[in-house]
């Protein structure tokens, strides 16, 4: 799918965002940092990616999610746990970018540290009802009720 993006900071330009490998899902999105950022442990810092992006079709958003390698290795999530990019938005792409570990972590100008995937979406109409059309299995069960094993 082709979706507008804007360079807002020219060292983006030979650093677009790209698929490592043909079956990729996700787009890494780097930090776009004038210099290196100390994360103090349990700091969050928001950073830039010197993009903008408008998707501009209400069935698609994106999500920014943590790398596997950085939250797993070194605790750098992100602050909001899950970034949701909505279609209407022509801001910066910002990553809020969380180091939930013990320990300082610097991120580097350029570092990737966090990536985009772009999602399909419906938007609901709700229809109010009294009572709902049908029955289900699960009726009004939750939080565990299917049980453990
Ligand atoms: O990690 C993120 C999350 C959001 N955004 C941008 C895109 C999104 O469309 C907009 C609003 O995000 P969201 O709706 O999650 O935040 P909000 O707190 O509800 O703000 P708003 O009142 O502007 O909707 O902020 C980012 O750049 N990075
Ligand atoms: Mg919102």
């Amino acid at each position: 799918m082709d979706i507008e993006l804007k360079i807002l900071d020219p060292r983006m330009a030979e650093r677009l965002p790209a698929y490592a490998t043909p079956g990729s899902a996700g787009l890494d999105l780097r930090a776009c940092l004038d210099a290196p950022l100390s994360l103090a442990p349990h700091a969050c810092a928001l950073v830039p990616t010197g993009l903008a992006i408008h998707i501009a079709d209400p069935g698609f958003a994106a999500l920014i999610l943590p790398r596997s390698g950085l939250g797993h290795k070194h605790g750098i999530v992100l602050g909001n746990l899950v970034g949701l990019i909505d279609s209407d938005y022509q801001g910066q792409l910002m990553v809020s970018a969380w180091n939930r570990s013990d320990t300082p972590y610097t991120i580097e100008p350029m570092e990737r540290i966090a990536q985009l995937v772009v999602v399909p979406v419906v938007q609901a109409a709700f229809r109010v009802v009294d009572a709902f059309g049908a029955t289900s299995a699960r009726g009004s069960g939750g939080y565990g009720s299917t049980g453990t094993t």
